[in-house]
Order: C-alpha cells, then sequence, then structure tokens
C-alpha cells in the first residue's frame, strides 16, 4: 500500500518534471539517423543525443547498431535512444520521425572522386528513401551521403514515385562547406571564427562548391585576389584534404557530424516555430537554371520556407558560377536518369 502511493507519487513528480523539461526544450520531436554506426553515424548520434530539441533518437544500420544505442542511450539527456538494425526494422526506425538524417554509404578513398562512389551509394539512397516515403513520408530528410549532387536528385525522384515529394522537405547537407569556408577565411583574415559568416552556394563537389568571401561577415579588407583564389581552392578541395591525410581510412566523419549536427539542429528549430533560421542547403531551387542547387535557405515550421537569391557577386564568383553549372547539371542528370531506371 504505502509502496504503491509511492510509486504513483513519484510517477506523478516524474510526469510534471518530464512535462517542464519539454516545454523548455520544445516539443517532442523524433530524429532518425540512417547509418548510425559509421565514421560520422556515431558521432552524429553522440551530438543528437546531447541536443534538448530531441525527444527521441532513432539509430539505424545494417549492423553495429545495438552497440552504438546502448552506448549512447547512456547519457543523461533529454532523448530516448533506440537502436535498429538490418531492413526488417527500417520501419519503426522511421515511423514517427520528424528528421532523418542520411549518412549510410561508402566513403572516398585516395584517388577516388566522389561520383565514384554513385554506382554503390545511388543503390542504398534509393533503397532507405523508399523506406522514408513509406513509413515518415512528412519527416525533412537530411541528405549527407555522397555524391549529394546526385543522391538529393536521386530521393526527389523516388519521393515523386511515391507521390510523397514536398521540395521543401529535402535537403542536401552542405554544412561542412560552410564550416569549412568560415575556419579557413577566419585563420587566413585573422577575425573571430565563432561570430564569421560565409555562405557557400552551388553543390557538394569540386569546382561546384562556391564559397561566397565577397559576402563573408564580417569582412576583412586585409585579404588579396589571391589569397580568395587560394581559399576558395582550399574549400572545394577540402574533403580531398581530409581523405588523403586519413591515407585510406576513409573521408571527413567528425567534421561532418558537427555540421550534421548543426544542419539538423536548425532545421529542428525552425519545425518549432524558431524564427529567422537560415543556413546554406542543397534543395530544390529556381535562383539558377539547375533544378537544385545550394544556397541560402531560411527553415520555418514546414521545412524550407524561402530559398533565397544568390545576392551580389565578385567577378571571380561570376566566373566561378558560370563554370559550375555544366558539371552541376551532369550530375543532378546522372542522377535523375538513375532514379527512372531503377
Ligand atoms: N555531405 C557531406 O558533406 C559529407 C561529408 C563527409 C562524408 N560524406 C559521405 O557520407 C557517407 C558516409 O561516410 P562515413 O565516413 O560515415 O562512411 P562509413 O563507411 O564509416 O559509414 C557508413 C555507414 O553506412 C552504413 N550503411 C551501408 N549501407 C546501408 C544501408 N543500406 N542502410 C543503412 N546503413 C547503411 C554502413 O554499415 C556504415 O556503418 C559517404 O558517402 C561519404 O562520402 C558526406
Ligand atoms: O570528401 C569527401 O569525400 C567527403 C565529404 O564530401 C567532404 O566534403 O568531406
Amino acid at each position: 500500500m504505502r509502496s504503491s502511493m509511492f510509486r504513483s507519487a513519484e510517477t506523478a513528480l516524474r510526469s510534471r518534471v518530464s512535462r517542464s523539461f519539454s516545454s523548455e526544450s520544445g516539443p517532442d520531436r523524433k530524429v532518425a539517423v540512417l547509418g548510425a554506426a559509421g565514421g560520422i553515424g556515431q558521432p552524429l548520434a553522440l551530438l543528437m543525443k546531447l541536443n534538448p530539441l530531441v525527444s527521441k533518437l532513432a539509430l539505424y544500420d545494417i549492423a553495429g547498431t545495438p552497440g552504438v544505442a546502448a552506448d549512447v542511450s547512456h547519457i543523461n539527456t533529454r532523448s530516448e535512444v533506440a537502436g535498429y538494425m538490418g531492413e526488417d526494422q527500417l520501419g519503426q526506425a522511421l515511423e514517427g520521425s520528424d528528421v532523418v538524417i542520411i549518412p549510410a554509404g561508402v566513403p572516398r578513398k585516395p584517388g577516388m572522386t566522389r561520383d565514384d562512389l554513385f554506382n554503390i551509394n545511388a543503390g542504398i539512397v534509393k533503397s532507405l528513401c523508399t523506406a522514408i516515403a513509406k513509413y515518415c513520408p512528412n519527416a525533412l530528410v537530411n541528405m549527407i551521403s555522397n555524391p549529394v549532387n546526385s543522391t538529393v536528385p536521386i530521393a526527389a525522384e523516388i519521393f515523386k514515385k511515391a507521390g510523397t515529394y514536398d521540395e521543401k522537405k529535402l535537403f542536401g547537407v552542405t554544412t561542412l562547406d560552410v564550416v569549412r569556408a568560415k575556419t579557413f577565411y577566419a585563420g587566413k583574415a585573422n577575425v573571430p571564427v565563432n561570430d564569421l559568416n560565409v555562405p557557400v552556394v552551388g553543390g557538394h563537389a569540386g569546382i561546384t562548391i562556391l564559397p561566397l568571401f565577397s559576402q563573408a561577415m564580417p569582412k576583412s579588407n586585409a585579404l588579396s585576389d589571391e589569397d580568395i583564389k587560394a581559399l576558395t581552392k582550399r574549400t572545394q578541395e577540402g574533403g580531398t584534404e581530409v581523405v588523403e591525410a586519413k591515407a585510406g581510412k576513409g573521408s571527413a566523419t567528425l567534421s561532418m557530424a558537427y555540421a550534421g549536427a548543426v544542419f539538423a539542429n536548425a532545421c529542428l528549430k525552425g519545425l518549432n516555430g524558431v524564427p529567422d533560421i537560415v543556413e546554406c542547403s542543397y534543395v530544390q531551387s529556381s535562383i539558377t537554371e539547375l533544378p537544385f542547387f545550394a544556397s541560402k535557405v531560411r527553415l520555418g515550421k514546414n521545412g524550407v520556407e524561402e530559398v533565397l537569391g544568390l545576392g551580389s557577386l565578385s567577378d571571380y564568383e561570376k566566373e566561378g558560377l558560370e563554370k559550375l553549372i555544366p558539371d552541376l547539371k551532369a550530375s543532378i542528370e546522372k542522377g535523375i536518369k538513375f532514379a527512372k531506371e531503377n
């Protein structure tokens, strides 16, 4: 009798605490990470576990997720964590998700381009997006798997086929390009990196990555044209710099997990109605002749609220924009063709 009284008092207290915590942290939000046992997936799972906006964290992979989930679940933060392994459990992992983050697929080795990953990753993305269309068609999808320039168009086609496509809800994650542009610019211009903003537009491979250093805020006048060219090249080749340094052991994972967590956090804030959330992302777009393009995007309760224009470009950036169009166009068409034929 006494113990059941204690139990009901404790239950009432817990539910009061959890209600107040939930209202402090926003509404319940489920985030699923697909590829959660991988090089990006594990640190990304950790960072999403630390995010107070998340109430449920679903960690899915073809192997290894029970261990990752057990490990991460011991961290004393708001979200409940569950691990899901193998295709049989994919539906459960996805059901009820508000945001699905996809870092599933193979990474580059030295000497490879991102497009060399197409043959394996296109199929992985296709099957994951088919499941998303079935189990959580309203979720915001954050695509990390490369080649992003093609995997986003693949996802769009799969969702179109399933009748669930909403262009406001599909994002190619290009945040790592912005993270790099900020870091490299701040280092060269000797300005504080925390307050810096640099938009990066175009796509996510080689010359399709176009940092707009002319729009850096706050702007430094200390940099020469040669400095800007070198910073642009370094940002475009940031991924390769890591691939070469890892010497066959994969590509960026830790900085990517950070970037993925920044972008997912922005999506969650937008969903929760926080105003003025702007991040660069590769989305369906009409700001150039291409159907998909990365630029600044305002995020809101339905995903993309507004795709912002390019703003004014330097002559060097205008040249870069002209050069990237054929490359990006070919990658988009390759993705669409794959999805239509498979
Ligand atoms: N967008 C970006 O800026 C960016 C940055 C870095 C890496 N990437 C890309 O992210 C991807 C993952 O990189 P990584 O270093 O984490 O690779 P990784 O090999 O370490 O991890 C990939 C994980 O995906 C899992 N996986 C494979 N097929 C799957 C499926 N059908 N369903 C669910 N999970 C599956 C694997 O089991 C593995 O755990 C690569 O394609 C890489 O090129 C993108
Ligand atoms: O470079 C890669 O292959 C991974 C990723 O796209 C990156 O930019 O680090």
